[in-house]
């Protein structure tokens, strides 16, 4: 029952938050004198403390004592306690909120002196315990001797207050519970406790608020760092309970947190085998575990660096999310341009070996095997490669292009394989990663491997073999999970015997091929790469509509030509015919020497082989049919100097052809 009330009280706030809130507990036998002197006091020096706490002063049976101080813990509205003596000592024992004692000094004697001397010589004193007050001292300075004792229980106290009275004792100091007993016997109780006491122990009981608020908002903050963190993290005791987890890791193992608390790690995560190491007290270094169809990296840490193994941290880290973040890290270090730009439906071709090598690459594009491209340059290597990239499982991963014949030895193995900090004079701070580093996940396409350094293919063999990189002056290897596509125009199989190959590394490259024709061996896809050519042509340069008449034009000379830049020559073809097509009658091209064919053709390329274009060119341009010749007219819109011009002849043979074509017919 609680006899005396609650001090409410007002004022500024002492912390950020709320008032300290205080429960001091006075404990009584069977109060005969209501309220206690100690509770009057107590409360008069409270309302002092009113602007910094709420001081709740409890006057209630000794035997209720405990059961008040668990309930008002339990609703979490005390944050410490202030009690005296045996009660003091005994909430101590049995609260987890902090109890502060009210200790009593030489001061307080000395007052109690003061009174009790008013009644009697006849004076005792009743401490709890062993008290550090200066008895002698005392005593020479009242010129008294009174006696001392110390007593634990309650039944010590009642036993002594009989005794001292048969004894002839009149006064007995002591606690309220003894001042309570003595009044009982018939005797003067004087408390022991002053006014300056009852202050020093609000004065402490302040210190102790304020120090818990501090921990507990550390304790907030660390805590809110946890619960933020991706990794599960718990804390266990030295036995492996349980002290504190974080959602993520509850969610590991698929229950709530707060349920967590308090269980035994081996229940909650068994595939931890934590035991082992809580025996040990040697923490596993990173494990793989698999948990509830997860796989997690584990590591364990001591929570302290001393010897004796007082808990430990888990750290559990989703390896799925590890592996993304990976990929965003190593993306976010990607260039721009490791992007595969083709698709293999864009490439053109009707012929039946174009269709099949199609086909064929979409099969490929299925596997994650290395391929290795054969063909002439301009066949397409590239195009193919990129196709197969776009159309595979790492499509959204990079695509990474490294021409082998474009760097120097030195280069290209820097390039490739990338260098630690300080590796080599000039070298970047921090180092660089490599482009099989940079092409994790992804592809890499080796072109023109067929030219790389002799040194630098055994530094690629060992890389396809054991799949991992070592930087230049690094002393560690990485893990590249990357898919190999490389290229070549050379023939490899004589390289190899030139002795300029490694056979090994040709075995490693050559697991799936695709052997791209010269576009001479297919010229029957002509007509329709010309037309998707100039589509492209026609985006980028952003004209208005396709020349189809001027495709018509060029395309009967366009089989007659032995095409050694392949696909790429078609296209530079076609991009310079419709720029002169254009510019016709541009003064600049009507003065030219030659004609739009010649011009089409382009001088280099005639200059390479002169002796077989000039041959080419004549029998190509003798080749004209009637209809060419009225198509020619016909687009120069009767303009006959102009469509001569085109055709690579003067006016006069023009009109001299036209003539005798159609006397012909
Ligand atoms: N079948 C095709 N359809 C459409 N365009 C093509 C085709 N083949 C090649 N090309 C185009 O021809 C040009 C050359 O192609 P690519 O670079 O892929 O050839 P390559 O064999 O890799 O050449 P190199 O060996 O010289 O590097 C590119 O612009 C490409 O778009």
């Amino acid at each position: 029952m609680v006899r005396a009330s609650v001090l409410a009280t007002e004022g500024k706030t002492l912390m950020r938050h709320t008032l300290a809130r205080i429960a001091v507990i006075i404990s009584h036998l069977d109060l005969q004198v209501y309220p206690s002197r100690l509770a009057r006091e107590v409360q008069n020096i409270a309302a002092s403390f009113c602007a910094v706490a709420e001081i709740r002063v409890v006057d209630l049976p000794i035997s209720e004592s405990l059961a008040y101080a668990r309930n008002a813990e339990q609703s979490g509205e005390i944050d410490v306690f202030v009690c005296a003596g045996a009660t003091g000592a005994f909430l101590q024992k049995n609260l987890t909120t902090p109890v502060v004692l009210m200790k009593n000094g030489t001061n307080d004697l000395m007052h109690a002196m003061f009174e009790a001397v008013q009644h009697s010589t006849g004076i005792a004193l009743l401490s709890y315990r062993q008290s550090n007050l200066e008895l002698d001292y005392t005593e020479r300075l009242w010129k008294i001797a009174f006696k001392h004792f110390q007593y634990d229980t309650l039944a010590e106290v009642r036993a002594r207050v009989s005794s001292l009275r048969e004894c002839g004792c009149e006064v007995i100091i002591g606690s309220s519970m003894v001042t309570e007993v003595a009044a009982g016997a018939g005797m003067k109780g004087v408390l022991l406790s002053s006014a300056r006491s009852i202050r020093q122990a609000f004065e402490d009981a302040m210190a102790q608020v304020r120090l818990q608020r501090l921990e507990s908002s550390q304790r907030h903050h660390i805590n809110a760092i946890v619960q933020h963190l991706a990794d599960g993290v718990a804390a266990l005791d030295e036995t492996g309970k349980i002290q504190a987890a974080n959602e993520v890791f509850a969610g590991f193992f698929k229950t709530a947190s707060a349920s967590l608390i308090g269980s035994h790690i081996n229940d909650v995560a068994p595939e931890l085998e934590l035991h082992k190491y809580l025996k040990t007290g040697t923490p596993p270094g990173g494990c793989m575990v698999s948990a509830r169809q997860r796989t997690l990296l584990v590591n364990a840490y001591p929570l302290s660096n001393e010897p004796e193994h007082d808990g430990t941290v888990i750290i559990c880290q989703d390896t799925n999310a590890l592996q993304r973040a990976d990929r965003q890290i190593r993306s976010g270090a990607r260039r721009r341009d490791f992007r595969a730009t083709h698709c293999l439906t864009e490439i053109a071709g009707e012929s039946k070996a174009m269709q099949y090598l199609v086909k064929l690459a979409s099969v490929y594009a299925r596997t994650d095997s290395t391929i290795l491209l054969l063909g002439a340059s301009g066949t397409g290597k590239e195009m193919f490669a990129q196709g197969i990239h776009n159309e595979g499982a790492r499509a959204n991963a990079p695509f990474v292009a490294v021409n082998c014949a474009a760097l120097p030895e030195s280069l290209l193995e820097s390039e490739l394989f990338g260098y630690e900090d300080g590796a080599f004079s000039g070298s970047r701070r921090g180092g660089k990663p490599g482009l099989f580093e940079l092409a994790h996940t992804g592809s890499i396409f080796l072109d023109e491997i067929g030219d790389m350094p002799l040194a630098l293919q055994t530094r690629l063999l060992r890389v396809l073999q054991e799949r991992e990189v070592m930087r230049l002056g690094g002393t560690h290897t990485t893990c590249v999970d990357v898919r190999v596509i490389a290229a070549t125009h050379h023939n490899l199989l004589k390289q190899i015997a030139k002795g300029i190959f490694r056979e090994d590394l040709y075995y490693r490259l050559n697991i799936l091929q695709l052997n791209l024709p010269p576009l001479i061996e297919r010229l029957e896809d002509l007509p329709y790469l010309c037309h998707k050519i100039m589509e492209s042509i026609v985006r980028r340069l952003k004209l208005r509509d396709s020349p189809k008449e001027m495709i018509a034009m060029l395309l009967p000379y366009f089989y007659k030509y032995h095409w050694p830049g392949n696909v790429r020559e078609l296209e530079n073809m076609l991009e310079r015919a419709v720029i002169y097509f254009a510019n016709m009658n541009d003064p600049l091209f009507r003065e030219q020497e030659g004609n739009f064919i010649d011009l089409v053709f382009g001088h280099g390329a005639m200059a390479a082989d002169e002796e077989e274009s000039t041959e080419q060119r004549r029998t190509v341009l003798s080749a004209h049919t009637r209809r060419e010749l009225t198509q020619a007219v016909d687009i120069c819109a009767g303009n006959f100097s102009a469509a001569a011009k085109l055709l690579g002849i003067s006016r006069s043979t023009l009109y001299r052809r036209l003539k005798s074509e159609s006397s012909n017919t």
